[in-house]
């Protein structure tokens, strides 16, 4: 209708739009561009608003986009930053303490699992919103994100990963059903009223996309304090969040009790931080596919990464045939072999079918136990040892069920990474001269960069497996040949 049109027009001048600021594109660090083209000093902010802001931290840009540093030597154990509890942006703060009632509603649509989608709701009504107390933070915010959600079709295709296409393919059909129906809701609600959550503003999956991607690239779960006790609550820190990623960090947030129940958020220097290091603070000991899928990066040699497979017992007698073990029975396990595979999880009432290779073990352990377990008929040598030393690879000869059998469980393993090797349709050499070639986008890159880094973890399982197998069959060799005279 012409009238509502006019009122949602009109409505409009009183919020800020979700189309972005026109920043320009920085070639070096295309993730770069912030919403404003020129937003307000953050530090200065955080200092305005009661925070603390240590002398010598700054922010610059870098190959991130930007980041902290040190302007000059900080000694360990320094406070380098601390927050008032008004500065977090949490999904209950506002005004009354409460979310209003429509934003509450969507959030309740939304899986816990994709909880970044909830505090995005709140992000958005924040960025939509004149006079809102975090636009000089919102400003400084990304204007794009690198997470997979965005990469185009053929980019996605590109990371050449069942698990995480699965993923990817997930959080975008939630944003395109989410949209739906956050335009269902908002058909439901006057433009012009107050209880309009964003402004009288239509959202769409890509501006969706955009605050569920901020909140996950730079939110971080805290103690709620106060009456919210132990639980962890989502909360974006400004200042805090220009710290990047690193497994070996010089920075930690350390969370304090103020007076009335109040949370002080501080960060601490943890070793000694020379002039122009950056403060990296360890985001979490994550595989690459979080790292991706969250944050739009990937860890090159992430002691963390690993790949998933489904525990499936034709995928293993085919493994176990190609590693030379003449009838293999994994498809019809023994009772005792099935009881065994029931305690792993792998068998029996709401089993956990996924297992790893690579990461802090070459093989997950349950994996290695169902497989040592599955080559052996010998039940009273298995059942000998207690479920933890079955699943232990800790040693490099340790062979409990045997030689013969470990060697055959390790071959056995050793084929299952040929076979997920196998599923890459590109080879890791060809990846690499595709990208000492130059590609075309940052988003191509970041996908071989993905793909490369899956085929390296399991070609190194590989080759801890194949030494461990060595050693287990020259050990047995040298028992079997008489000492030399
Ligand atoms: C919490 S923010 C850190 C500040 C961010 N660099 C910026 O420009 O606003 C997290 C984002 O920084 C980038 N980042 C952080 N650590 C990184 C790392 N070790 N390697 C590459 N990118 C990183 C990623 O884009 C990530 O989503």
């Amino acid at each position: 209708m012409a009238a509502s049109k006019f009122v949602a027009a009109a409505s409009l001048t009183h919020c800020r739009p979700f189309t972005c600021a026109a920043a320009s594109a920085d070639a070096a660090s295309p993730y770069g561009s912030r919403l404003a083209p020129h937003p307000p000093d953050l530090i200065k902010w955080v200092k305005r608003e009661g925070g603390f802001v240590h002398q010598a931290v700054k922010i610059s840009r870098d190959a991130t986009g930007f980041g902290l540093f040190a302007s000059q030597p900080i000694p360990k154990g320094s406070q380098l930053i601390a927050l008032p509890d008004h500065i977090p942006l949490k999904f209950a703060s506002g005004g009354d303490g409460a979310a209003p009632s429509v934003l509450a509603n969507l959030a309740r649509h939304v899986p816990e699992e994709l909880w970044a989608m909830k505090l995005g709701l709140k992000l958005l009504q924040e960025r939509a919103q004149f006079g809102s107390f975090w636009w000089p933070y919102i400003s400084n915010l990304p204007e794009a994100y690198s997470v997979p959600i965005f990469f185009p079709g053929e980019d996605i295709k590109n990371l050449q990963y069942a698990p995480l296409l699965h993923q990817v393919n997930k959080r975008c059909r939630f944003l395109l059903e989410f949209e739906q129906l956050v335009k269902h809701v908002l058909d439901g609600v006057e433009t012009s009223s107050s209880d309009h959550p964003f402004g009288g503003q239509a959202v769409d999956a890509s501006s969706l996309g955009w605050a569920m991607s901020a909140v996950s690239s730079r939110a971080f779960r805290l103690h709620g304090g106060g009456s919210h006790g132990d639980i962890d609550i989502p909360m974006m820190l400004p200042l805090i969040d220009m710290c990047n990623h690193s497994f070996n960090p010089n920075a930690r947030i350390v969370q304090e009790q103020g007076g009335n129940d109040d949370m002080l958020i501080n960060v601490v220097a943890e070793t000694a931080i020379e002039e122009d290091d950056p403060l990296v603070i360890n985001y979490g000991c994550l595989n690459n596919d979080l790292f991706l899928l969250d944050y739009g990066f990937v860890v090159p040699s992430n002691p963390y990464d690993c790949i998933e497979l489904r525990f499936d017992g034709a995928l293993l007698d085919a493994a176990s045939t190609a590693a030379g073990v003449s009838s293999p029975s994994f498809s019809s396990p023994a009772p005792w072999q099935k009881e065994i595979l029931s305690q792993l999880k792998l068998d029996g009432e709401a089993p956990v079918l996924k297992v790893t290779i690579g990461g802090q073990e070459p093989v997950e352990g349950r994996l290695l136990a169902a497989v040592r377990v599955m080559l052996t008929s010998d039940r009273e040598m298995v059942e000998k040892h207690d479920l933890s030393t079955l699943m232990s690879l800790s040693s490099d000869s340790d062979a409990p069920l045997g030689t013969a059998t470990e060697v055959a469980a390790l071959r056995t393993v050793l084929a299952l990474c040929v076979i997920a090797l196998g599923h890459f349709p590109t080879k890791m050499m060809e990846d690499e001269l595709l990208l000492k070639k130059g590609v075309s986008s940052a988003t191509s890159e970041l996908a071989i960069q993905f793909r490369i880094q899956k085929k390296a973890l399991i070609i190194d399982a590989m080759r801890d497996l194949t030494k461990r197998v060595q050693l287990l069959l020259s050990k047995s060799k040298d028992m079997a040949s008489p000492p030399q005279e």
